[in-house]
């Protein structure tokens, strides 16, 4: 199964909110439809230029768009999560030049994922891979977040691309992370280097980085605790791993990357705000977008903060994780 349709499937819960939002918006108080002999579908010019949707039928209900109606689509798209500042964007957007026009829900969709994928668009890049070895990457993120399964399915993936991985389990607090992260390794065919239970994880990141220079890993990556209970001593956490393995390689880490989980909506914004004070983010990485209806918060995290969108989870699975296409992303977001 392709990335994109598992996505699309996957995606239902939010894009049922919004889907099905529009179509209550334009049908509401629009005029019955006059039947009307159905010419040969053609994809508008929007479809042409972002994919193969389905046309507006000539019997689909329409709506003029008026001051109402927009801000009807405002509330919709706050209620699906993009936050006020995006949605107030977009349908500024979407007006423009279109006052008075008479707009069917298909049309409405095709218009709305362009604009979202031309929000995104700018962020949208896989995790840049240099040649540096090893290329440290950390891995930040709250608790429950998905960094491990991350970890694991970027390792997996990695490997497959022919590198050569190795993984530090930096959490080392928690005995069960640390055994999530060893069965990710099997899984994903990577070494896991782990600590006795409570160890200091910048001297475990220490080691690690001796131990893939030494093997001449290409990719070094570290996960990290998420105890956002107390972010004074998660602060001091985190930058000492890093001053530590600074002491290896002025120039590391070369990633930060924080996980989010979709499920937890317009907090996903909060939690970028504090990693930022926390870590030097680099990139993002957003879980469990399957079954939520939040997953409209991406397109604000995106408008907000600018920072790229290395990967999109949608499953548990080692490949329900894939770099993220924003054109595939808007449209299954609205339902095309
Ligand atoms: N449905 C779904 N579940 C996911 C996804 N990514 C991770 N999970 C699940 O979310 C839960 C937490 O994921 P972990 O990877 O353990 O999260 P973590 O951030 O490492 O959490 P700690 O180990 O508690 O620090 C696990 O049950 C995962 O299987 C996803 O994309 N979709």
């Amino acid at each position: 199964m392709s990335f994109f349709t598992k996505l699309r499937d996957r995606l239902t819960r939010s894009s049922s909110k919004i889907g099905e939002g529009l179509d209550g918006i334009v049908e509401v108080t629009s005029a019955p439809a006059v039947p009307q002999p159905a010419p040969a579908p053609s994809p508008g010019l929007v479809g042409r230029l972002f994919g193969t949707g389905p046309a507006a039928r000539p019997d689909e209900p329409r709506r003029a768009l008026d001051d109402a109606m927009l801000e009807e689509l405002e509330d919709m798209l706050v209620q699906a999560d993009l936050g006020v500042d995006t949605a107030l964007r977009i349908t500024a957007n979407l007006a423009e030049g279109r006052m008075g026009r008479r707009m069917s829900s298909t049309e409405l969709k095709e218009l709305l994922a362009a604009e979202i994928a031309r929000i995104m668009t700018p962020v949208a890049r896989p995790l840049p891979i240099y040649p540096k070895k090893p290329q440290v990457v950390l891995v930040v993120g709250v608790n429950g977040a998905g960094k491990t399964t991350t970890i694991g399915k970027l390792a997996s993936q990695f490997r497959a691309a022919g590198k050569s991985v190795m993984i530090a389990a930096g959490d080392t607090f928690r005995a069960a992370a640390v055994e999530q992260l060893q069965i990710w390794g099997q899984r994903a065919g990577v070494p896991v280097m782990v600590a006795a239970q409570g160890s200091d994880p910048a001297s475990l990141a220490f080691d690690a980085m001796t131990r893939a220079e030494a093997e001449g890993a290409d990719l070094l990556m570290i996960d990290t605790a998420g105890r956002l209970q107390n972010r004074q001593d998660l602060m001091e956490e985190l930058a000492k791993i890093v001053r530590v393995i600074r002491k290896k390689d002025p120039t590391a880490p070369h990633n930060t990357l924080l996980v989010l989980d979709a499920t937890t909506g317009q907090n996903a914004l909060n939690q970028v705000e504090t990693f930022r004070q926390l870590a030097d983010v680099s990139g993002l990485v957003m879980t469990k977008l399957d079954g939520t209806a939040r997953g409209g918060v991406l397109v604000a995290l995106a408008d907000r903060f600018g920072l790229p969108i290395h990967a999109i989870g949608v499953g548990e699975q080692i490949d329900d994780l894939d770099a993220f296409d924003p054109n595939d992303f808007a449209r299954a977001l609205v339902g095309l």
